[in-house]
């Protein structure tokens, strides 16, 4: 399974993902004292085609919860195959000021008798793309998903925090610069 999650409330973005909009799970809640409008699609849930391409949604989306399950390889597989398209650099570095928020999470922990992946390879694929990493059982640890999701959203905003403080001083030297052009000629006149 596959999670975008995004900061809500932008509505120029519904634009471009107005063909699925209908399967975007809405969720307001509170959080560091704010009021947050989740989008949570799902890609997962959706017909072959849509299932395996991000393609949109590495556009609007603020972050991923990328889930495979511990007791099977193949899914493993697809998780990292994900990962990277996400990260990679035409759509990560080239059309985003700050890279989007990735968590990838190894379900289905109860399972650990039967386990084909191991918590160390988990754990590598993750540093090793900048994503945050975490094993755990939905069908037992609620509590843990719960954290889940806190721990995403709270990287979403940590993320979305740098990218307001880049655009506030990309600006503040833009306006140095042209005062620097024009202010100097004002005073050779
Ligand atoms: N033992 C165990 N089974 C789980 C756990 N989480 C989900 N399942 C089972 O795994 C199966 C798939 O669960 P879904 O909730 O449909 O997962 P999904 O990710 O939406 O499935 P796909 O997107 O279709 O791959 C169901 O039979 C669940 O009961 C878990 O933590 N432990």
């Amino acid at each position: 399974m596959t999670l975008c999650v995004s900061e809500g409330s932008r509505g120029k973005y519904l634009n471009s993902k107005m063909l699925r909009a209908e399967s975007i799970y809405h969720k307001h809640l509170f959080l560091e004292g704010k009021q947050l409008n989740l989008e949570i699609y799902d890609p997962c849930s959706q017909p072959q085609k849509a299932k395996f391409s991000l393609t949109s949604e590495l556009h609007w989306a603020d972050g991923f919860v990328i889930v495979y399950d511990i007791s099977d390889r193949s899914s493993f597989a697809f998780a990292k195959a994900l990962i990277y398209r996400i990260r990679e650099p035409q759509t990560s570095h080239c059309k985003r000021a700050v890279e989007s928020a990735v968590l990838l999470v190894g379900n289905k922990q109860d399972l650990c008798h039967v386990r084909e992946v191991d918590w160390t390879e988990g754990h590598r694929l993750a540093l090793e793309n900048r994503c945050q990493f975490c094993e755990l059982s939905a069908a037992e640890q609620s509590l843990e998903v719960e954290m889940m999701f806190t721990r995403i959203i709270r990287d979403i905003l940590k993320n979305l925090k740098l990218k307001e403080k880049r655009r506030y001083s990309g600006s503040k030297s833009m306006a140095k610069l042209i005062n620097n052009v024009f202010g100097k000629r004002r005073k050779s006149v």
